[in-house]
């Protein structure tokens, strides 16, 4: 199977829900005159990292962004990892990624699980607990968020339980781009699966965002990279290649789990 996926590297205003879902309802337009399988939105791209707001502008149960996404899922037939957004539930507030079908139902939800301090994230924000597992098109996948990309351990887990494609959706500053490539890069050789990740473009009062959205393949190839402006990067990936990959070296069948 073959998947033709896009993904849109955007700037994100700072905390003005409403105006980025105006943005990104364009952007998903303009990008599904290309037919693509998937489209890809970034980390907290409805709010930005407006944290000390969350209160005022978080969605409640991500009930908002979520019908808004399967709207769009089903009106142009595409999958959509929507990003991650900020979710209310009573006290708390989680940055959720929210994954829909083509149809419009929603496939996969998952609460970042690893807080990052130096962005104050967990001040403001709860941790998830759960793991980033859903299905597209019967493909098992992944969705994890920015700092998660730094803890081979959680990646692997998700591997493990079937993952062919790990989608990562961020908000990674510029002067960490070298980490970003080189931990992407590593997380696709040493699972040897797709990594499809999403970063944002542009500054908030703290940070300037480095863009470079990347499709590694699972040899660790780049199939796609963007620049650090906004773009909406296009590309087709062979999920074949999984298969074929981890037949040829077979990490899997040689991993000795029982000595680590
Ligand atoms: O790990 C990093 O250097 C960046 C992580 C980050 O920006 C985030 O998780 O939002």
């Amino acid at each position: 199977m073959k998947w033709k996926c896009s993904v849109i590297q955007m700037d994100i205003a700072f905390g003005q829900p409403e105006r980025n879902m105006a943005v990104a309802e364009q952007k998903i337009a303009a990008a599904a005159a290309d037919k693509p399988d998937v489209i890809i939105l970034p980390e907290l791209w409805t709010t930005g990292y407006d944290l000390t707001r969350l209160d005022e502008i978080a969605d409640p149960m991500a009930m908002k962004t979520k019908a808004f996404i399967s709207k769009l899922a089903r009106q142009h037939g595409v999958h959509i990892i929507a990003g991650s957004v900020a979710e209310r539930q009573g006290d708390g507030t989680w940055n959720t990624l929210i994954a829909f079908d083509r149809r419009g139902k929603q496939v996969g939800e998952y609460r970042k699980v690893h807080l990052f301090r130096l962005m104050n994230e967990e001040k403001y924000l709860q941790p998830g607990e759960q793991m980033g597992s859903f299905a597209l098109d019967g493909i098992p996948c992944a969705g994890v968020i920015c700092y998660d990309i730094r803890f081979p351990e959680w990646i692997r887990k998700h591997v493990v339980a079937g993952a062919q494609v790990l989608f990562v959706v961020a908000e990674w500053p510029m002067p960490r781009l070298a980490h970003w490539r080189h931990l992407l890069i590593t997380r696709a050789i040493e699972n040897q699966c797709y990594v499809i990740a999403c970063n944002r473009v542009g500054s908030d009062p703290d940070n300037t965002f480095a863009g470079h959205s990347l499709i590694i393949d699972p040899w660790g190839e780049i199939v796609a990279e963007a620049g650090p402006v906004e773009e909406t990067l296009l590309a087709e990936i062979d999920l074949a290649q999984v298969l074929q990959i981890r037949k040829r070296i077979p990490i899997f069948s040689d991993r000795r789990p029982e000595l680590y």
